[in-house]
C-alpha cells in the first residue's frame, strides 16, 4: 500500500493529506488514516466534495458511527448552521457530557464565508506533557464533571434571544447528560494521557466551583496556548478528521451574518 502523503500545517498539531479521495475510501486507506491521526490528530483533505452518503460512507469505513446522542440516536449527520445557531465559538472537545465520547469526528465544509469562519484546534496530550511536574500531579489526581446543559449559543455574546433557544432546545431538551472523566484521560486508541476539558466542563468533583475554575483555567491555559494550536481556512469540499479525545476545538466567529455551513459525522471508537 502507497504511504499517505501528508505535509504537516503547524509542527505541533495538524496535518495535510494530499492526493486521497474520500468518495473511494477503501479499509487500508482508513487505517492509514486512524494511525496518521495518531500522531497528528487533526487531518485536513482538500477539494472532497462529498455528498452526505459518500460521507457517511467514509465515516462507517473509520469507525462505528455515533448517531449524534441528542438528536435522539437518528441522522448520522449533524449539520451545523450558522443561521440557525450553529456556531461553535468556544474550545470544546465534541460530546464530553458523555460516558463514551467520540473518538474521531469528520468535519466537511459545505458553505463557508469568502474571508473568516476559520476553525482552530489545540492538541490536549501536548498540553498535558507540557505541564510542569507539579500541575501534571494535580491534573492526574482529578475528575471533572462535564454537562451539556451548558449550551453553546446561550454563551455567547451577540446571540439574539430567539437564536440561543432554537439552538439550546436542539442541543439540551432530548436528553441531559452528567458525567465524570478523568482530567488526565487516557487516549481510548494509544493510552496516552491528554487533558480532557473544554466548554463542557462543569466542574471538579468535590471541589467548590470557585476553586475548581481557577484550577481548570490554569490547565486550559496549557491547551490554547497558540504554539499548540492549528488554524484552518476552509475552502467548501474541505474535510477535517480529528482525534477528538486529543483535541479541542474553535471555530470562529467572525463573519458576521454570512452564510457558513457544515456537516458532522462522529465515529465513537
Ligand atoms: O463549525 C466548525 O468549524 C466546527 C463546529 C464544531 O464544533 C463541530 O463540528 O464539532
Ligand atoms: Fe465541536
Amino acid at each position: 500500500m502507497t504511504p499517505l502523503d501528508i505535509a504537516l500545517v503547524s509542527p505541533r498539531i495538524g496535518a495535510e493529506v494530499r492526493g486521497l479521495d474520500l468518495a473511494t475510501l477503501d479499509a487500508g486507506g482508513a487505517a492509514q488514516l486512524r494511525a496518521a491521526l495518531w500522531h497528528h490528530r487533526v487531518l485536513f483533505l482538500r477539494d472532497q466534495h462529498l455528498d452526505d452518503a459518500s460521507h457517511e460512507a467514509a465515516a462507517c469505513l473509520l469507525g462505528e458511527i455515533a448517531p449524534y446522542a441528542l438528536h435522539g440516536g437518528g441522522d448520522a449527520l449533524l449539520e451545523m448552521d450558522a443561521a440557525h445557531g450553529g456556531k461553535a465559538n468556544v474550545w470544546h472537545t465534541d460530546s464530553t457530557f458523555e460516558a463514551e465520547p467520540p473518538l474521531i469526528a469528520m468535519l466537511r465544509a459545505v458553505v463557508v464565508p469568502a474571508v473568516g469562519g476559520d476553525t482552530l484546534w489545540a492538541n490536549t496530550e501536548a498540553a498535558y506533557r507540557a505541564l510542569p511536574l507539579p500541575l501534571r500531579g494535580l491534573a492526574d489526581a482529578l475528575t471533572a464533571t462535564h454537562s451539556n446543559a451548558y449550551d453553546f449559543a446561550g454563551s455567547r455574546p451577540g446571540v439574539t434571544r430567539a437564536a440561543a433557544e432554537r439552538y439550546a432546545e436542539r442541543f439540551t431538551t432530548a436528553q441531559v447528560f452528567r458525567t465524570a472523566h478523568s482530567v488526565a484521560r487516557p487516549h481510548p486508541a494509544t493510552g496516552e494521557p491528554c487533558l480532557f476539558l473544554g466548554n463542557f466542563v462543569t466542574g471538579i468533583e468535590g471541589w467548590a466551583a470557585t476553586e475548581a475554575s481557577a484550577v481548570l483555567g490554569a490547565l486550559q491555559a496549557y491547551v490554547v496556548q497558540p504554539e499548540n494550536t492549528v488554524r484552518w481556512r476552509w475552502r467548501a469540499g474541505d474535510v477535517a478528521i480529528w482525534d477528538n479525545a486529543a483535541t479541542q476545538h474553535y471555530a470562529l466567529d467572525d463573519y458576521g451574518e454570512a452564510p457558513r455551513v457544515m456537516k458532522r459525522a462522529t465515529i465513537r471508537r
